[in-house]
C-alpha cells in the first residue's frame, strides 16, 4: 500500500488518504415513535479502523443494516465507496453488497459444510469456479492462521477458530469494508484478543476499512483509530480513541469507560463529603507526555504535599493516558493552587469531595 502511495504526486495523496470508504449523511429511521436513527453522519476513511460504541438500543444493528442496504432510512445519505446507495433496488444492491464483507457474534457458519466451503461460499454465489475457489479457500485459511483445518465442519472448532473462519469467509470477496457486529461479545478474554489481533494485521497488511459495533470499550481501544460513540440514535462523541478515553465528554462515554478506567477505591467513595474534611479528594485525568513526565515530583515541589489514593496509566494508540486520586489539604489557598498547577499541566481535574485525613 505504501509503494503505491508513493508513486503518487503529493496532492493524489492527499487525495486518497481522506478517500472515504463510508459516509452517512443525517440518517434517520424510526420505528413506530422511536428513532432508532435520529440524524447520523459519519465517515469512515480507507484504511481506518472505526469503533462505533453504545448501549443496548441505541440504534447499532439499525445502522449496520443501513450499511448494508438491509435497511432503508426515511431520510438522510448512505454512501459506500462514493455511491449513494440507500434508494437502490435489491438488484442494484447486490454488487454493492459484495463490498462489504460481515463478521456476526454467533459466527453464522453453515454446519453441513467444511470450514473451506463456508469460506469459499461467497465465490460460488458470485460463480467462481471450484478450483479458483478452493484455491482463494486456502490461501485465506493460510492467512487467518487455520489451513490445517480447512476439511474440519464448525462443529469441530472452537469459538475463536469459528470466529477466524467467519473473518476468511467475509474477506473471500476482496470487500473495501468489513463490518464487525459484536464479533468478539461470544468469546473469552484471550480469545477476543487474538481476533482483535488477527483484524488488526488484517487491516494493516491489506489496509482493509474496519467497521467495529461492540458495547466494549475494551475493543475499541485494543484496535480501533477512532470511536463513535451512539446513544439514543445520535451519535454523541467522536474522536480519536486516545481522546476519548483521556476525556470522555459524554456521559455514556464516561459509563461505558468504567469498568476499565481506575475508580476511586469504594471505601473512600462512601465517606465523601460535599463540604466537610480536612482533605479534598481530586480525580486528575491526564493524557499524552504530562502524564509520563515527572508530574507528582513536580506537584509536591510546587504546591506543597499530597496524597496518592489510588490510579495508573496506561497506554491507549501508544500514548500514556492516566486517572490519579489525590488527596490534598482542603484549606485555601492549598487547594486552589494545586487544581491550577495540574490544570496547567494539561490535566483535568474534578474536586469530587472531602474527607477527614487519613480516612
Ligand atoms: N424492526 C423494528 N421494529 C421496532 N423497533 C425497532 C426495530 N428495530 C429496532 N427497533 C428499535 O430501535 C432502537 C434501536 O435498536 P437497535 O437494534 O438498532 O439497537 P442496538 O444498539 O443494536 O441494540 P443491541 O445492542 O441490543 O442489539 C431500539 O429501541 C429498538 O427497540
Amino acid at each position: 500500500m505504501n509503494q503505491h502511495a508513493g508513486a503518487l504526486a503529493p496532492e493524489q495523496r492527499q487525495a486518497a488518504a481522506t478517500e472515504s470508504v463510508v459516509r452517512l449523511v443525517e440518517v434517520r429511521r424510526r420505528f413506530g415513535s422511536t428513532a432508532a436513527l435520529d440524524g447520523v453522519s459519519l465517515s469512515v476513511d480507507k484504511g481506518e479502523i472505526l469503533g462505533i460504541i453504545g448501549r443496548s438500543g441505541a440504534g447499532k444493528s439499525t445502522l449496520i443494516r443501513c450499511l448494508n442496504g438491509l435497511e432503508r432510512p426515511d431520510s438522510g445519505e448512505v454512501h459506500i465507496e462514493g455511491r449513494e446507495i440507500s434508494r437502490l433496488g435489491e438488484k442494484q444492491l447486490q454488487p454493492l453488497r459484495r463490498r462489504i464483507g460481515m463478521i456476526f457474534q454467533h459466527f453464522n457458519l453453515l454446519s453441513a459444510k467444511t470450514v473451506e466451503e463456508n469460506v469459499a461460499l461467497p465465490l460460488k454465489i458470485e460463480g467462481v469456479g471450484r478450483a479458483e475457489r478452493l484455491r482463494r479457500a486456502a490461501e485465506l485459511l493460510d492467512l487467518v492462521g487455520l489451513s490445517d483445518k480447512a476439511k474440519a465442519y464448525p462443529a469441530a472448532l472452537s469459538g475463536g477458530q469459528k470466529q477466524r473462519v467467519g473473518i476468511a469467509r467475509a474477506l473471500a470477496a476482496r470487500p473495501a469494508l468489513l463490518l464487525s457486529d459484536e464479533a468478539t461479545s461470544a468469546l473469552d478474554p484471550e480469545t477476543t484478543r487474538s481476533i482483535l489481533t488477527l483484524l488488526k494485521d488484517i487491516n494493516r497488511q491489506l489496509g482493509l476499512t474496519i467497521i467495529l459495533i461492540t458495547h466494549e470499550m475494551e475493543v475499541v481501544r485494543s484496535i480501533a483509530d477512532r470511536v463513535a460513540v451512539i446513544d439514543a440514535g445520535r451519535i454523541v462523541e467522536e474522536g480519536a480513541v486516545w481522546q476519548v478515553f483521556a476525556d470522555p465528554q459524554s456521559e455514556v462515554a464516561r459509563s461505558l469507560l468504567q469498568g476499565i478506567r481506575p475508580q476511586l477505591p469504594e471505601e473512600i467513595a462512601a465517606k465523601l463529603s460535599p463540604t466537610l474534611g480536612s482533605e479534598a479528594v481530586l480525580r486528575v485525568d491526564v493524557a499524552g507526555e504530562a502524564a509520563l513526565g515527572p508530574l507528582l515530583a513536580d506537584l509536591a515541589a510546587t504546591a506543597g504535599p499530597f496524597r496518592f489514593i489510588h490510579g495508573g496509566i496506561s497506554r491507549v494508540q501508544g500514548r500514556p493516558v492516566g486517572t490519579l486520586f489525590l488527596g490534598v489539604a482542603s484549606g485555601e489557598p492549598d487547594l486552589s493552587q494545586t487544581v491550577q498547577f495540574l490544570t496547567g499541566r494539561g490535566a483535568r481535574v474534578e474536586v469530587l469531595g472531602h474527607v477527614f485525613g487519613n480516612d
